[in-house]
């Protein structure tokens, strides 16, 4: 209500004062508040980590604190919009895909490089935040420090006002006063005008006068109040001048009040501005509430990515152990190997010691025997001496026993005709006692004459006796060749040396082997390698050399190894054949390999040479050694591929000593091509007593035009002698229940190592194991065009469309071909079903074999081929193509003209894609139809006979009719 004691401008003016004093209340309500609020404890950045929740704690009331919270909030929301409304923007778009992955408390199915990217941006998100709310407080302080600025002016204007309220009111009273004695004056001055008149005449000056003293009190009186109208003049000059000056007040006022109501409505707009920031604090909120939501998930996912980040440590350090544990089951497995083979051995010793302990204990008893025999022998010897003694003394006067008569010898011979004739003895013992009759020999007489005395049938066992010592116990066989597996082996030859050597040894023949030296070659599978001490020369390019020799066993055959020391350094070139100089270089050694057996004075029976490498041994032989007496031997040269014949300028015949002249001609070693080049194998087709090939098939092929490669009518003219005779493989370095080269070892009657062994090739190659079932096709190659390298490339695609796993090892000395392979293998190299290894690998060789179920040989000429042999003895069944060896050894599943007992694999004819494919799906079908039928198959395929003992017999046979010719024309 007005005041009442106040004018009405005055009352009007009071209102605001009162709403100014409410307004100063809250203001420095506000200070307090702001003082609090900017303490030094928490600055700004502090408070901009801190959790909304805990500003409320802090300030729990109230209106004024959230007006200032949402001046803030207004502030930061402006700047949010300002500056970070692109970050708002991905913010919120982090808060849905915060929502979504963190509905859950489990890890969303989220990368950890995701989950690490989404906590980046949450902490980016909250950093943006952090310095938009900073920005929002700093800028509500400066507007705050604004409003205080202007709440001091106004407070200054207000007592300014009040001020000039009292002066106004000061001067208010002294107007009144001046009024009151302007009016008394007034009167005064109209009294005295009234006295002057009544009074007319009188001198009012006389003091003597009543009038005159009234007189001269009035003017004394009018004196003082003159001065007191001056005094009062001067007064309500001030007076006037104070109204001017409460007049420029009133202006000032009135200036004031208007920049007074400015501020209010400036005021009140701040305070509209403060209103508008509770949507922005209530958003500010939520975004906290967000950004505390994105802390609590930024935590867990901190939690989440620790852990991530440990569980990959573990992981890392897991892979590590796994590693290190592979590497040492690898250890271990190796270990297990050699343990195994240590055990294998430790068993062959044990067996061996067994042998030797029960040889020794026979010896024992023989040598028991023996002495017994001794002791009656040295008796009889002494009864015979003592015998002799009276006999001699009563020959003495007769005739000398190395003097015996015509008579004694014809009586002799007589008696073992008679015997044969009676058949008492065999043809050929009746032979060989005439033989020793004939020669006279002391033996047959001293038998005789010991005989005295005895009954008929005690003679003729004795006389037999005789017969048993002149019997040869084997031949002499000498095998010269460039491989031998498996210290030197390329293909099929050095396999075949081996494994016929052996067998031929099992039979009791002395079987030696002669190879060159190679730098490459493994040594380390010799036993007991050892330089002799002695120096072969051999004659080359018109001078001799000089060759080490090298001797040591293989597999238990004696082998020589000759080192030539020659300045072309034949065989320290790292590998066996593909050197510019081949034929110099195995000239030379044929060379060599027969001076040694000559000037070793060996006499063998037979000196087998095999390929071109070794074919000049045939006419060295009977051109330059024969002639100087070395004739004991009968050649025999196996052509094991006559693709390869070892041709060659005429001229480098030469080198290693034969007569060009003499054998360049067409009936003996001039090739086909060409006058003046010459042709090795035709050389030994020509001078050898014995020629063979390594499968019947293959033998008639090479008798047509196509087959023969030039060499046909050669092999047409010396057909008598020209056989074909299917190799062997050698069954114990081939042997699924023994090969120390396989994971685990199986035979036909328990085939689940067959399974393990497919399993670890699988795993070893890094192919597909999901499928225990699914078929695994091998092939196992030298990659040339002889192989049929387009029809394996076929069978790799096949395979994979008929859903099996293909498996190659193989290498090419063909250079366009070797880079074909590799297109291929780089192909696959991720496929889970095909792998090509491009390599020589002989125990990874092995490996497959026993991993695979099928075995893939589409050569387009096959003189025997061994591998679709190993294969079956490892219970892979064979898809060949129908020529040569292979021919001879693959009958078809569904061929109903071959006895079922022989049948054993899928043969097709055509060389082409199409008939190889149906061969394959034939076998696919097979297996997969019916595992026990294929398990049935396997087991046959694993029993049938490859071994070389057929195979040596019929070499055997051709070695003793040679020699036996050989000997009886020598007779005639
Ligand atoms: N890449 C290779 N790694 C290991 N052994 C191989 C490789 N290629 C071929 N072989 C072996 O060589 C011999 C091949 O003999 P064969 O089938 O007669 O063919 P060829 O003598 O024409 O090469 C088999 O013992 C086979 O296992």
């Amino acid at each position: 209500a007005p005041c009442p004691r106040l004018p009405v401008a005055c009352a009007r003016r009071s209102l605001p004062v009162i709403c100014r004093t409410r307004h100063r209340n809250l203001s420095s309500e506000h200070r307090k508040r702001q003082a609090k609020r900017i303490s030094p404890k928490q600055s700004p950045l502090n408070m901009a980590f801190q959790p909304p929740g805990e500003e409320k704690n802090e300030a729990p009331d109230s209106t004024s604190d959230s007006t200032l919270h949402n001046r803030q909030n207004t502030l930061s929301g402006t700047i949010l919009e300002t500056d970070v409304t692109s970050k708002t923007g991905q913010i919120g778009a982090n808060n849905y895909e915060i929502e979504e992955a963190g509905g859950g408390e489990e890890l969303p199915n989220v990368r950890p490089e995701d989950l690490i990217g989404m906590i980046k941006n949450a902490q980016k998100n909250i950093l943006l935040l952090n310095q938009a709310r900073v920005r929002a407080l700093e800028d509500a302080d400066k507007l705050l420090a604004e409003k205080e600025s202007l709440q001091a002016e106004i407070n200054v204007l207000e007592m300014k006002l009040a001020e000039t309220d009292a002066q106004l009111k000061v001067a208010a009273q002294e107007k009144v006063n001046v009024e009151l004695l302007e009016d008394q004056i007034e009167r005064l001055k109209r009294r005295m005008v009234l006295r002057d008149t009544r009074e007319g005449g009188t001198d009012v000056n006389t003091s003597e006068s009543p009038l005159g003293a009234e007189l001269n009190a009035l003017r004394e009186e009018n004196m003082v109040l003159k001065d007191d109208i001056q005094t009062l003049k001067s007064k309500l000059t001030a007076v006037r001048e104070t109204e001017e000056r409460v007049g420029i007040l009133e202006k000032e006022r009135s200036t004031l009040e208007v920049s007074f109501r400015e501020l209010e409505s400036k005021f009140a707009i701040s305070q509209d501005d403060v209103m508008k920031l509770v949507p922005l604090q209530s958003e500010c909120k939520a975004l906290w509430e967000k950004v505390g939501n994105l802390q609590t998930f930024l935590d867990n996912l901190t939690k989440q990515a620790e852990q991530a980040a440990s569980v990959l440590q573990q992981n890392h350090e897991l892979q590590k152990k796994v590693e290190k544990l592979e590497a040492s089951l690898e250890a271990i497995n190796e270990s297990k190997l050699q343990l195994e083979k240590s055990e294998y051995i430790d068993e062959l010793l044990q067996q061996k010691v067994k042998t030797l302990e029960e040889h020794l204990q026979i010896s024992d008893q023989e040598m028991h025997s023996l002495i017994e025999l001794y002791q009656e022998s040295v008796k009889e010897f002494q009864d015979a001496l003592n015998k002799l003694k009276e006999e001699s003394e009563r020959r003495s006067l007769e005739l000398d026993s190395n003097d015996m008569p015509g008579e004694f010898w014809s009586q002799l011979l007589l008696t073992v005709d008679g015997w044969f004739l009676e058949k008492k003895i065999s043809s050929n013992d009746a032979k060989l006692l005439r033989e020793m009759v004939w020669k006279r020999d002391s033996q047959i007489r001293d038998a005789y004459l010991a005989c005295k005395g005895m009954g008929e049938r005690e003679i003729v066992a004795k006389f037999l006796k005789l017969t048993l010592h002149g019997t040869s116990p084997g031949l002499h066989i000498v095998h010269i060749a460039a491989e031998m597996a498996p210290v030197a082996k390329v293909g099929g030859l050095g396999d075949v040396v081996s494994g016929l050597c052996k067998a031929l040894q099992r039979k009791g023949h002395l079987v030696e082997i002669v190879v060159p030296k190679y730098d490459c070659m493994n040594c380390e599978l010799i036993t007991d390698l050892k330089v002799l001490d002695v120096v072969v020369q051999s004659y080359f390019d018109g001078q001799q050399f000089n060759n080490k020799i090298w001797v040591g066993t293989v597999e238990g055959l004696p082998v020589y190894f000759i080192e030539p020391h020659h300045p072309a350094r034949f065989f320290l070139r790292g590998q066996y054949y593909g050197e510019h100089d081949d034929f110099k270089r195995f000239s030379f050694f044929s060379r060599a390999a027969l001076e040694l057996v000559y000037q070793a004075g060996k006499k063998p029976d037979i000196i087998h040479c095999h390929d071109w490498q070794t074919a000049f041994v045939a006419p060295l032989y009977w051109d330059i050694y024969a002639t100087r007496g070395f004739d004991s031997a009968r050649i025999c040269f196996t052509c094991h591929n006559f693709e390869y014949q070892g041709t060659a300028p005429a001229s480098e015949l030469a080198s290693c000593g034969l007569d060009v002249d003499h054998l360049n001609r067409p009936d003996r070693m001039q090739d086909r091509s060409a006058h003046d080049r010459i042709n090795t194998v035709k050389g030994a087709i020509v001078y050898s007593n014995i020629v063979t090939t390594v499968s019947p098939t293959y033998a008639q092929e090479v008798r047509s035009a196509e087959g023969g490669r030039g060499l046909n009518d050669t092999l047409k003219f010396h057909a008598r002698k020209f056989v074909g005779i299917l190799n062997g493989i050698d069954t114990d370095t081939w042997n699924p229940s023994s090969d120390s080269f396989i994971r685990v070892q199986y035979n036909a009657d328990d085939l689940q190592g067959k399974a393990a062994n497919k399993d670890a090739v699988r795993k070893h190659m890094n192919l597909s194991t999901k499928d225990a079932s699914q078929p695994l096709v091998g092939c196992i190659t030298r990659l040339v065009p002889q192989k049929g390298v387009h029809l394996i490339r076929h069978a790799i695609y096949k395979t994979l469309e008929l859903g099996g796993q293909f498996v190659l090892l193989g290498s090419s000395p063909v250079p366009y071909i070797q880079r074909e392979f590799e297109g291929i293998a780089n192909h696959f190299q991720s496929n889970p079903h095909v792998r090509l290894l491009l390599k020589y690998d002989d125990a990874l060789s092995h490996l497959i074999y026993a991993a695979s179920d099928l075995f893939v040989i589409p050569s387009i000429f096959e003189p025997c081929g061994l591998t679709q042999m190993i294969a079956m003895r490892y219970g892979s069944v064979p898809i060949v193509r129908k020529t040569g060896g292979l021919n001879d050894s693959v009958f078809d599943i569904d061929d109903k003209t071959i006895p079922v007992q022989f049948r054993n694999g899928f043969t097709f004819v055509k060389p082409d894609e199409q008939a190889l494919s149906s061969a394959m799906e034939r076998a696919f079908k097979y297996y997969n139809q019916n595992p026990e039928i294929w398990q049935q198959l396997v087991q046959k395929v694993m029993r049938m006979d490859f071994s070389w003992d057929s195979s040596a017999a019929q070499y055997e046979e051709l070695y003793e009719m040679s020699v036996a010719r050989a000997r009886a024309s020598a007779r005639a």
